[in-house]
């Protein structure tokens, strides 16, 4: 059945599921900022800034007004970076209906509060009930989703009514949803991939090979699940698409903004001068720092997490970040099974 469907952001990521969207017949809005954005999506039918050289849908809606654009309406997806959610969060309370069905795509914590986005959403929200709630993570560039390749990605939620009502909602021949009741894990491990592929973008920039690549996605994967184990992940989804499957495409993707932000660090630009350069959100640098301060409070060992921050916000060396971690102390591979193992 067509929906009437709400996308808040129009950057990559919510322009690219409004056309997944609005393939799937579904009457897509989308909520953008920037005026002049919403009239280029509505009249030429492209996002210029974010993906451009794709025509959109006809069947996309821009609008710069959040009342109209969410009232009445039965799903709203959110699509914003991680700092933007509470604030976006506030803004839309007064228009939501009570029924609404909330599907989250945000990969992030904030910052301040070191919480995921779906509690976050708890918190502002009022019509919030974790069985009206979903995240949507997995291995998905929205440069090739926008192209129609093949995608898998995983809706998680603690509601199976939600997850399948999502599920629904966004499947498709080039746009497969699998379904997962951990949305704790879904959210930490789409969040804490990021980190990594920081890594491995540096790990290319100083001009280091394979071997140093797999060892950064296999260790960073220990590490992630180790935390997010203590936070209450579930451990099969490090193992699903959320987890390994988003890694791979992070890690090993030119599209990928975190890969580049971490592939200019490590031919020695400054953070600064890198983020200026993306104009686009790069979640991973204050997922690192959010990372290393959860770590720390958890009492959970992240040596990768927390040579990234020392090279991210401490002025480390990149390549002595790496001998550090080289030179670390023996240990037990599969010590990512102890909450307290390295
Ligand atoms: N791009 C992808 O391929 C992709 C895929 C999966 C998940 N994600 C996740 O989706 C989220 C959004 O990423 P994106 O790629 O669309 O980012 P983007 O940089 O392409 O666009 C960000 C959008 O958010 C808007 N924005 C920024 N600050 C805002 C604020 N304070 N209030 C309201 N809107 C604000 C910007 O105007 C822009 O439209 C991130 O958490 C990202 O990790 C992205
Ligand atoms: O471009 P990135 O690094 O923000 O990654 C985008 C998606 O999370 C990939 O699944």
């Amino acid at each position: 059945m067509k929906k009437n469907v709400t996308v808040i952001g129009a950057g990559s990521w919510g322009t690219a599921l409004a056309s997944v969207l609005a393939d799937n017949g579904h009457h897509v809005t989308i909520w953008v900022r920037d005026p002049k954005l919403a009239d280029q999506i509505n009249t030429k039918h492209v996002n210029e800034k974010y993906l451009p050289d794709v025509e959109l849908s006809t069947h996309i809606v821009a609008s710069t007004d959040l009342e109209s654009a969410v009232t009445g309406k039965p799903i709203v997806l959110l699509a914003v970076p991680s700092h933007a959610m509470r604030q976006i969060c506030r803004q839309l309370v007064p228009f939501l209906d009570p029924e609404v069905l909330l599907i989250h795509a945000t990969k992030g914590f904030e910052l301040e509060s070191l919480k995921r986005m779906s509690e976050v959403i708890m918190e502002e929200v009022p019509v919030a009930i974790s069985s009206r709630l979903a995240v949507l993570s997995g291995p998905s560039h929205a440069e090739e989703v926008v192209l129609r390749q093949p995608t898998t990605v995983v809706i998680a939620s603690e509601s199976g009514e939600s997850m399948l009502r999502s599920q629904d909602l966004l499947m498709n021949a080039n746009f497969r949803v699998y379904t997962n009741p951990d949305l704790v894990g879904a959210e930490i491990a789409g969040a804490l991939k990021n980190i990594i592929a920081l890594g491995a973008g540096m790990s290319d920039g100083l001009g280091y090979g394979d071997n140093a690549k797999a060892a950064l996605l296999t260790r960073g994967l220990a590490e992630i699940s180790r935390l997010g184990m203590k936070l209450g992940a579930m451990p099969p989804t490090f193992a699903g698409l959320a987890g390994v499957g988003d890694l791979i495409a992070t890690c090993t993707s030119k599209h990928s903004r975190n890969w580049r932000a971490g592939y200019l660090l490590g031919q020695g630009k400054e953070l600064d001068d890198v983020l200026e350069h993306m104009g686009m959100v790069v979640e991973g640098v204050r997922t690192t720092n959010a990372a290393f301060a959860l770590a720390r409070r958890e009492g959970v060992d992240m040596p990768i997490t927390t040579v990234l921050y020392g090279i991210l916000f401490e002025g480390k060396d990149p390549r002595q970040g790496v001998e550090e971690l080289m030179r670390r102390g023996k240990t037990f591979e599969m010590s990512y099974l102890d909450p307290n193992g390295a």
